[in-house]
């Protein structure tokens, strides 16, 4: 192995780039397009893009298009041209929806139609995967300055496409007040991801259908008690049952918010003290309803020896995805727990438009 950087190191560089403010490159044959994220975007570094000369243009998805009544010629996404008199207050008033309601915005906006479009969509799932908003300044550049990390097209949508392999680092012994015999694994995905954790009670039989749980993060409902989702009192739910039972394992995903990390979920949250439901707020940061991988916690229960589960869940998505990766799910085992005053509607929006069983 050399050493220098591969795809996906080169990728994960491209992500904390991205996070920080710092222009990408991505390059297909002999197309170079810099990429900026809006999130990210300094007046100076917007500055020393225009001094570059060349026109850029803005992506966005259709989700976020939609709510700006913007055309997305492109299907999934629209590229916007800029105003004469763009500023970082426009771009950012593009890009994130806080303001929405208190100074709309006014187009009409123009978008796109000629050209590809392909490396501006390939931007926005980098910068999806990054955990920002799905907003770039693109422009096609002849050469890339120097210094950039040089992101290959078709390596990256194949790296995006493909689930990142997880090497386990340790297991040691943790016991919990509802399971005293438990062991909490750590995993490592190659592509400098987030961890992810299995907490394993008891010590469950490989042949036989285990007591599973997925449970994607939420630092809201899991740590601080809040009473906006059933988070918290599913996760102990969960626990105590595997308790109970004497096995059973936990997969513990870190993706926060359905995908999109916590500061996008505060986002979402900010939208839902406005009025629009957890879906609706989502699309209207330009996400889906639901970013997750549900790839990650089949290819972490095979690893783990497991071929088939009992699954504590409400979501027939996950279910069906657990199926379609390789592991069977034998029962669902429904995970009623924590309805509150606060979180009736987000519950029945679940069940509504995401089809969770009541
Ligand atoms: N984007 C967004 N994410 C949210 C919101 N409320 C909760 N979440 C996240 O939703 C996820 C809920 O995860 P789970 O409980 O595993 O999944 P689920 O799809 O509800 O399925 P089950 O609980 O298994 O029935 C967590 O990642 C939370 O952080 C919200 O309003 N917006
Ligand atoms: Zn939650």
């Amino acid at each position: 192995m050399s050493l220098i950087p591969d795809a996906t190191e080169q990728l994960a560089r491209a992500r904390a780039d991205l996070r920080m403010g710092l222009p990408i490159v991505l390059r297909d044959g002999s197309r170079r397009m810099l990429v900026l994220a809006v999130e990210t975007l300094s007046a100076d570094r917007l500055a020393a893009l225009a001094a570059l000369g060349g026109t850029p243009h803005l992506a966005i998805t259709a989700r976020r298009a939609e709510t700006l009544k913007a055309r997305a010629y492109d299907g999934d996404l629209a590229r916007l041209t800029l105003p004469k008199d763009a500023d970082l207050t426009w771009l950012n008033a593009v890009a994130d929806p806080a303001d929405d309601l208190r100074s709309p915005m006014k187009g009409p906006f123009v978008a796109l139609r000629e050209g590809p479009a392909d490396l501006d969509r390939l931007a926005l799932r980098i910068l999806k995967s990054a955990r920002i908003l799905p907003a770039a300044l693109n422009l096609s550049v002849p050469t890339a300055p120097e210094g950039l990390t040089t992101l290959d097209a078709t390596a990256t949508r194949h790296l995006l496409d493909t689930a990142s392999p997880l090497h386990p680092v340790i297991h040691a012994r943790v016991p919990l007040a509802a399971a005293e015999n438990s062991r909490l694994h750590v995993f490592r995905p190659e592509d400098g991801g987030e961890e992810h954790y299995a907490i394993e009670i008891g010590r469950p039989p490989r042949d036989t259908p285990v007591l599973a749980r997925l449970h994607s993060a939420c630092f809201t409902g899991d740590l601080l008690g809040s009473l906006k989702c059933d988070c918290g009192p599913q996760l102990h739910g969960a626990l105590t049952q595997m308790g109970d039972e004497g096995a059973g394992i936990l997969l513990y995903l870190n993706q926060e918010g359905r995908g999109i990390g916590l500061a996008n979920k505060m986002r979402a949250y900010s939208l839902q003290d406005q009025g629009f439901d957890t879906v609706e707020a989502n699309h209207r940061l330009g996400f889906e309803d639901d970013e997750r991988d549900f790839r990650i916690g089949a290819a972490l229960l095979k690893q783990m020896g497991f071929a088939s589960v009992r699954l504590l869940t409400n979501n027939p998505a996950k279910i069906a995805m657990m199926e379609k990766n390789g592991i069977a799910v034998t029962e669902r085992v429904p995970l009623k727990v924590g309805e509150n005053p606060h979180n009736t509607k987000y519950l029945a929006t679940k069940a509504k438009k995401s089809g969770h069983l009541l």
